[in-house]
């Protein structure tokens, strides 16, 4: 156990960011293990009550993948993928809507305010917040990059931010499902990377926060030393382009650059199999996972 002197010492740490991000927004991706292991569960719970407290005002983008994919084979349908996407038919997307809208959100929004918040759950359907148009997967064949139709998968064609607005104004936490609706009139089930990343744009945040089964970026995917603290937008673009950034990574990536891209001051891609990984990337100066900022001169502290 720390003594006294390093316990005053960690809370004091906080306090630059406590006055520098009070008042602020930040945007949190929550998915992966963090959200089936019921202890991280709680420990990512705890972390936004906590940042909320601190006058913070988060916003949580979810995912669910792994609860879809478990709910179609409790149905008898076998899911299939494209370039990481899954084929979504009109009854994927159906089931899709009610796992991510009826289950994961409603027991998100539950947790944190059984915790003592004001938690309040939206689908991008709600006041049109999220307005979709089809995504084409893009498949390399012969050399070649074709776009395949896979289906109900968007893209963010538009956000109408208002609402989010609102509830922050209200003091209200907003726990947002990747759902869009399209100009069609169909569901569209939407990466949360992605609907994160917008979200984070369109509201002018602070931060991007992307919870995350991986302790961060690596220089080099294979190679677990290479673990990089702190990356300048145009490296992680660099890495992209070089394919050092391993493929489930560039979702993440491309959602942190759009945000940076927008003027967002930090984004931060963490892991949540770490205890409270969100607190301690916010609030120490050394962090705990990838930052990715605009330019590397703009250091922490
Ligand atoms: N991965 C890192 N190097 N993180 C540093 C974070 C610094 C500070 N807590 C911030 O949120 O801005």
């Amino acid at each position: 156990m720390i003594n006294s002197v390093e316990k005053a010492a960690v809370l004091i740490e906080a306090l630059p960011y406590l006055q520098r991000f009070s008042g602020n927004t930040v945007v949190i991706k929550y998915g992966g293990n963090a959200m089936l292991n019921d202890e991280l569960k709680k420990s990512v719970m705890q972390d936004i009550i906590f940042l909320k407290y601190a006058g913070i005002r988060p916003v949580v983008v979810h995912g669910g993948g792994p609860e879809i994919t478990g709910m179609l084979k409790k149905l008898g349908k076998e899911s299939s993928f494209v370039s990481g996407l899954r084929v979504t038919d009109a009854e994927t997307v159906d089931i899709a809507e009610m796992v991510l809208v009826g289950k994961i959100n409603s027991e998100i929004v539950k947790y944190l305010n059984f915790l003592g918040a004001k938690a309040v759950g939206l689908s991008g359907k709600d006041a049109d917040l999220i307005i979709a148009a089809k995504h084409l997967a893009k498949v390399r064949e012969n050399g070649q990059v074709k776009e395949v139709d896979i289906g109900f998968v968007g893209d963010v064609l538009k956000l109408n931010i208002g609402i989010v607005e609102n509830f922050l104004e209200q003091g209200y936490i907003p726990v947002i499902s990747p759902i869009g609706v399209g100009k069609d009139g169909a569901t569209y089930n939407i990466n949360a990377d992605y609907v994160a990343g917008e979200l984070a744009a369109a509201l002018g945040a602070e931060k991007l926060a992307l919870i995350t089964d991986v302790e961060g970026i690596y220089r080099d995917y294979n190679d677990k030393s290479s673990f990089v603290s702190t990356l300048s937008l145009a490296e992680a673009q660099e890495m992209i382009k070089t394919g050092s950034i391993d493929g489930g990574m560039i979702p993440k990536v491309e959602a942190c650059v759009k945000a940076l891209a927008a003027g967002v001051a930090k984004t931060h891609i963490i892991d949540g199999r770490k205890p409270h990984s969100l607190l301690l990337e916010i609030f120490t100066t050394e962090g705990i996972g990838t930052e990715v900022v605009k330019y590397r001169r703009y250091i922490s502290g």
